[in-house]
């Protein structure tokens, strides 16, 4: 019943994936020795030439090889003249809530690179066909939000990606570019050279974004001692999985410096969410889209000494873009998942099946990668996309980091220029 409502709402909006439709979403385009993936780039504009047309309810625009469809409401509302958008600010001035539902443009004219609309009341509004063309619909479902390479060990490893180095990340532009570059590729990456201290590794973070505070404090610097209610505490194997998945909003990026090891194990291994993920939407569309659509729970309570927390976060395994298939988090930890009562049984029988295909995918070996960190190596995982876990461990193991807020590395990344 739960599900057949989600799927009733968002029917139309987000349809069901076939294969072809699988296919169509990801796209393999190999390189040297570097497989470069992306959710289907769109042709540059062959021509230039505009046809348009007013329907009932929309404008067809046909404009540099792509046919678009813009709303009346929605021209009116974007309209970017002085009265109704302030550009110094990057802010809409107009009041949406007075453009009457059923507008349509009295008048309409396109030149060479403007479309004119004349609205009942008189005003006039200049879109420039590119600008359309960059802001449709159509050009959205086409291309990426977040152009990546997805990886299992080989291509990571035959793509070589190069380490930063301490000194030239604090002080050169450059060198932070093209670890953030790496970074929003890959969904790792490490600067070497890092002094190993606490300190350090604070400063090192602080280039790329802010410290994301939690139960766990700002910088922490733990070892096996079960000093809190949870198996990081211990010498134990970690099996693959995200952090904090019980939280309403996993933290965006997990940083992780080893200042100490005195002993045997605790290799760091890391998976690539995105490519299992694509992995089951290639070979059974029906398994990822349960896995986006069921929302579960994560759960994390702790009673050890003074610590006492409750924390619980909601949400799908997959978390998708509806509008292309686009997978932006990954929510999985299977230590710290919830009691399943979101799910009625039937469904929650297709849903053991799929993320047992999941699983199956995260844990084939040729899709580990495994690290030994090593004082001075900083490593910053994509907490939303990228797994790790860890091998048992003996002897003094002091392990450093933080988590970091996503939003401000994107932004970082963007003020550098990188897509993001
Ligand atoms: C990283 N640090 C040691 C601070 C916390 C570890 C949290 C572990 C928890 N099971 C989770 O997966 O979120
Ligand atoms: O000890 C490690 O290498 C990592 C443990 C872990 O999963 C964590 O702290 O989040
Ligand atoms: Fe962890």
């Amino acid at each position: 019943m739960y599900l057949a409502r989600v799927f009733f709402r968002l029917h139309g909006y987000l349809q069901p994936i076939s294969k072809t439709q699988a296919s169509l979403v990801s796209r393999l385009i190999r390189t040297q020795n570097e497989v470069r993936y992306y959710w289907q780039v769109t042709a540059a504009p062959q021509s230039t030439s505009c046809h348009w047309q007013l329907q009932e309810e929309c404008l067809e625009l046909s404009y540099g090889g792509l046919v678009m469809h813009f709303d009346y409401v929605w021209l009116r509302d974007h309209c970017r003249s002085a009265s109704c958008y302030n550009s110094k600010t990057n802010q809409r001035n107009l009041d949406t809530s007075h453009v009457e539902l059923n507008i349509r443009p009295a008048n309409t004219r396109v030149d060479d690179e403007n479309l004119f609309l004349t609205w009942p009341e008189g005003h006039v509004t200049r879109y420039n066909l590119s600008w359309l063309a960059q802001n449709s619909y159509e050009r959205q479902k086409q291309r990426a939000m977040q152009p990546r390479i997805i990886w299992n060990s080989d291509i990571y490893t035959n793509a070589k990606v190069s380490s930063a180095n301490w000194d030239k990340f604090m002080t050169c532009d450059d060198e932070l570019k093209k670890f953030l570059r790496n970074f929003l590729l890959y969904g790792i990456a490490f600067v070497e050279g890092v002094p190993p201290t606490v300190e350090a590794t604070e400063t090192v973070t602080q280039r790329v974004s802010l410290i994301r505070e939690t139960m766990y404090g700002k910088m922490w610097n733990f070892t096996s001692d079960f000093s809190r209610g949870d198996t990081a505490y211990t010498k134990l194997a970690l099996d693959r999985h995200t952090d904090t998945s019980y939280f309403q909003e996993p933290c965006g990026i997990q940083v992780f410096h080893c200042l100490k090891h005195e002993g045997t194990g605790g290799r760091t291994l890391l998976v690539d969410g995105f490519y299992s993920a694509d992995q089951v939407l290639q070979k059974t569309p029906d398994n990822f889209e349960l896995l986006a659509r069921v929302p579960i729970k994560h759960e994390y309570i702790e009673n050890v000494s003074d610590h006492r927390n409750h924390m619980i976060g909601i949400g799908p395994v997959l978390n998708v873009y509806p509008w292309n298939n686009e997978v932006y988090m990954i929510r999985y930890n299977n230590y710290d998942r919830a009691v399943i009562n979101t799910i009625p049984h039937d469904i929650v029988k297709r849903w053991y099946v799929a993320h047992r295909e999941l699983t199956t995918e995260l844990r084939k070996p040729e899709n580990e990668l495994w690290v030994k960190l090593k004082p001075g190596k900083v490593l910053f995982i994509d907490n939303w996309r990228v797994m790790h876990g860890r091998e048992s461990f003996t002897g003094l193991r002091q392990l450093c980091g933080c988590y970091l807020t996503r939003d401000d590395v994107l932004n970082t990344a963007r003020s550098l220029g990188l897509q993001a």
